[in-house]
């Protein structure tokens, strides 16, 4: 590391400071500046984008100016949130000069060896898939204007494929040689995502020689990472795992080789895979609007407003049997007030036991497989009871509608799901449980509200004959909201049945929108990540850490810019030193 460590005058267009290169940072203070004023900047070294001799602009066009003195610094600068609940990242740019070439070359040497040695997991080669319909239609002109200029400016060598019909990446992922590639880019929304994170899992498990139907096997982590450029109409997974809708931030975390482990929920039927989920496997409201939503596509993005207000005035819920194998509640809560932020210590905490036998890859994820044998069978949880909706959510899920998300602590790389139940309830409870997801209060703080966080869960429809039998002792849905099973509690769910609350759709139920009732059906749809499955009784489990994105989780705005000058978090960052 000392080799690196380099240190001398520079200059900044007339003003003299002293650079300094210590292997992690690259610093450089004003020196002929009283000492109260002297600000030093720090750029951690991992966050450099590139070194380029001369005078050089990249954005939003290349412009090189080729001189023998003066080299151009580009690194990653944090600029405020702009609405966002993460920072947005700009391309910070510095333009040095030198006394003369020597000295000039003798930086750009130290600084490229520095990145080699910090910044192991940058990407060399990438494969791009861009959706050329997906969200405004804008995913080409992205990625050529903010994309591949910061990709060209990292020696990062990409092949792109403009996608011609759906599935097009995904099958290219499951059968062409993927030679030398150390990632895959998506271009697009939240569908074009789900199809890479299928190929990508797929691709992976059919080189390990393994069985994706079985919900036993302990699936194999994948190598390749996936970035995602967003450039869809619901960009979900980017924002989560990001903080921001922003194709250059998402670029920047790219082309730095940024690293975030991702859980991922595997959905089967009796028989087979059916679909991964990153974000949220929905039944009930969130189905039911999905579906309304489909039939209204003409209508754009707007027909999630329509379909959200149409589902939510026919007041249905469904009978459901809800089996779900709980995690250590030691470890960590979906009400603990945490929230899941870039370096999480629970994800981190996770990580050594997701692969505590690390070292012998034979049995990476031994420990989930043990839990997930029938050996566990005992400690499975079952519920049953008529609920508005079921959801199972591997993240936060938040987005810039609801900052904080369906489960507002939810982790990212733990190796489990919150499952959230919202047993039938009055529509004015319900209407409060849905407000809540845009406002800071606790939407689980309901009587009608359960969360469990899981690593497994099983959804089936109730026996037609215990159907029956509580259709005629079923409680009315206006009954007080109190009525509708005890929050967190598994007496509660069992105390819920036996007051009879279960059954088919009653007329008791109806509220406002008779006509919006009339239809409907005894069980609804399963919302996985934007899309309708095919079936309804399914078995999901968590598979930690299953994937890698080029992200570093939300970064904490508070800590990086809201602080006191003398703040460790900033200190330790190295963002911007007084
Ligand atoms: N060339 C293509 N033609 C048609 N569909 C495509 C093409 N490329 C990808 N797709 C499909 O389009 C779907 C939606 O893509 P994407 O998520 O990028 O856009 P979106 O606008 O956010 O989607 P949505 O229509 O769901 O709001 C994906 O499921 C993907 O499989």
């Amino acid at each position: 590391m000392e080799a690196e460590r380099l240190e001398s005058s520079l200059w900044v267009g007339n003003k003299r400071y002293r650079a300094v290169l210590t292997g992690w940072h690259f610093n450089w203070t004003e020196v002929d500046k009283k000492n109260r004023d002297k600000k030093t900047i720090s750029v951690p070294v991992a966050e450099v984008v590139g070194v380029e001799e001369g005078r050089v602009e990249i954005l939003p066009q290349k412009v090189v100016e080729d001189t023998d003195k003066d080299f151009t610094v580009f690194y990653v600068k944090r600029s405020s949130s702009g609405g966002s609940s993460g920072l947005l990242w700009r391309l910070g740019r510095t333009q040095f000069s030198c006394p003369g070439r020597v000295l000039r070359d003798q930086w750009t040497k130290h600084l490229r060896a520095a990145l080699k040695t910090h910044s192991p997991l940058r990407p060399h080669k990438l494969l791009v898939f861009i959706n050329p319909f997906g969200g405004k239609k804008k995913g080409r002109a992205i990625y050529h204007s903010v994309v591949a200029p910061l990709f060209e400016l990292a020696g990062i060598s990409s092949h792109v494929i403009v996608t011609e019909r759906a599935n097009q990446a995904r099958d290219h992922l499951l059968k062409k040689d993927l030679t030398g590639f150390d990632g895959v880019v998506c271009v697009g929304g939240d569908g074009m995502f789900s199809e890479i994170l299928h190929g990508v899992i797929g691709r992976t498990q059919q080189e390990a020689g393994l069985c994706e139907n079985d919900p036993a096997v302990a699936l194999q982590p994948c190598s390749l990472h996936i970035g995602i450029i967003p450039a869809g109409s619901t960009d979900c997974v980017c924002y989560a795992t990001v903080g921001a809708i922003d194709p250059l931030t998402s670029a920047l975390h790219i082309v730095i080789g940024d690293s975030q482990p991702l859980d991922v929920c595997s959905v089967h039927d009796a028989a087979a895979l059916v679909r991964y989920s990153v974000s949220m496997l929905g039944y009930g409201f969130y189905g039911d609007v999905l579906a309304e939503s489909e039939k209204h596509r003409w209508m754009g993005p707007l027909r999630y407003d329509y379909s959200g207000t149409m589902v939510y005035l026919s007041n249905r819920s469904y009978a459901g049997v809800v089996q779900y194998l709980p995690a250590d509640p030691l470890l960590s809560s979906p009400r603990d007030k945490t929230r899941c932020l870039s370096g999480c210590s629970v994800c981190s905490r996770s990580t050594e036991r997701l692969f505590h036998s690390f070292s012998d890859s034979g049995s990476l994820y031994s420990s989930h497989f043990s839990e997930f044998s029938s050996d566990s069978e005992g400690d499975w949880v079952s519920v049953e009871g008529r609920f508005r909706c079921v959801s199972l959510t591997c993240m936060s899920s938040s987005c810039p509608r609801s900052p904080y998300g369906l489960s507002p602590s939810a982790h990212l790389a733990d190796g489990t799901g919150d499952l959230i139940l919202v047993w039938e309830t009055n529509p004015l409870g319900f209407l409060k449980f849905l407000y809540r997801h845009t406002s800071t209060q606790d939407q689980f703080d309901l009587p009608f509200v359960e969360v469990h966080r899981v690593k497994a869960v099983r959804f089936c429809l109730p026996s037609s004959k215990e159907e029956e039998s509580h259709g005629e002792t079923g409680g009315g849905a206006d009954e007080e909201e109190r009525g509708y099973g005890a929050a967190g509690s598994r007496a509660g769910s069992q105390q819920h049945l036996a007051d009879g609350a279960a059954g088919p759709e009653k007329p008791g139920g109806a509220f406002l929108c008779g006509l919006c009732r009339s239809a409907a059906p005894a069980a609804s749809v399963w919302n996985c990540d934007g899309e309708i499955l095919p079936v309804t009784e399914i078995l999901c489990r968590v598979h930690g850490q299953l994937v890698r994105l080029y992200a570093r989780g939300i970064e904490d705005a508070a800590a990086l810019h809201g602080c006191s000058e003398d703040c460790d978090e900033c200190e330790r960052r190295c963002i911007f030193n007084k």
